[in-house]
């Protein structure tokens, strides 16, 4: 099963996969399409104007590559990226926890010191490909909050399921949750 999609100008086939028993998602998979990546990060940067941010950040992994095009396009030399795991690499890293619908559990989020301290005082542009529970996006601004900087904007390229209802986030197109024989949720 598949639910037909078009964004930032272009048609895709989202898979529908299971969630749960009675929860599906269409899969919007940006990663490893660069054609859809760099025409989602070319809307996405339509969303708001380049001067209420300094830089824009993300959390691993799937909307890795649409923040380096973002950057790329507007030609930003640094971005930043949440990871959901420490690395020896990352002098004392602050951390929050994380809950998505795509994760069983609680996940969590980290970011180095050496970040943190660029990110304190700065304007942050938070990205994510989607938001669905808000469960990741909470998460990123508590960890720029954490960092001290200040989120200026929060830009998605889908909001799905009751995310298409917020008022505090841009995004491209609404996707809607699915039940387990493909129809739609109302
Ligand atoms: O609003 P939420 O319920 O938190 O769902 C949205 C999050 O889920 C997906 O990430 P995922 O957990 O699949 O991680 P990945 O990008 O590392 O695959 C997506 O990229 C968002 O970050
Ligand atoms: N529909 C979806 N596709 C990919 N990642 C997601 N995270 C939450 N919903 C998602």
């Amino acid at each position: 099963m598949t639910y037909p999609i078009e964004v930032a100008g272009l048609k895709r086939e989202l898979p529908i996969c299971k969630v749960t028993d009675d929860l599906y998602i269409g899969a919007f998979i940006c990663f490893g399409d660069a054609e859809l990546t760099v025409a989602c990060a070319r809307e996405l940067l339509k969303l708001v104007p380049a001067d209420s941010y300094d830089y824009i950040f993300t959390a691993e992994a799937k909307s890795i590559p649409l923040i380096h095009e973002m950057a790329r396009q507007s030609g930003a030399a640094k971005y930043f990226i949440a990871r959901k795991g420490a690395k020896a690499y990352m002098p004392d890293p602050i951390h929050v926890e994380d809950h998505s619908i795509t994760t069983a559990g609680t996940q969590k989020l980290f970011l180095g010191r050496d970040d943190a301290d660029l990110i304190r005082g700065k304007r942050i542009l938070i990205m994510d490909d989607v938001i669905s529970t808000g469960g990741s996006l909470k998460a990123m601004e508590a960890l720029v909050q954490e960092a001290g900087g200040v989120v200026t904007g929060k830009v998605a390229v889908l909001a799905e399921g009751d995310a298409a209802d917020r008022t505090d986030i841009k995004f491209l197109k609404k996707l809607p949750l699915f039940n387990a024989d493909g129809t739609v949720k109302d």
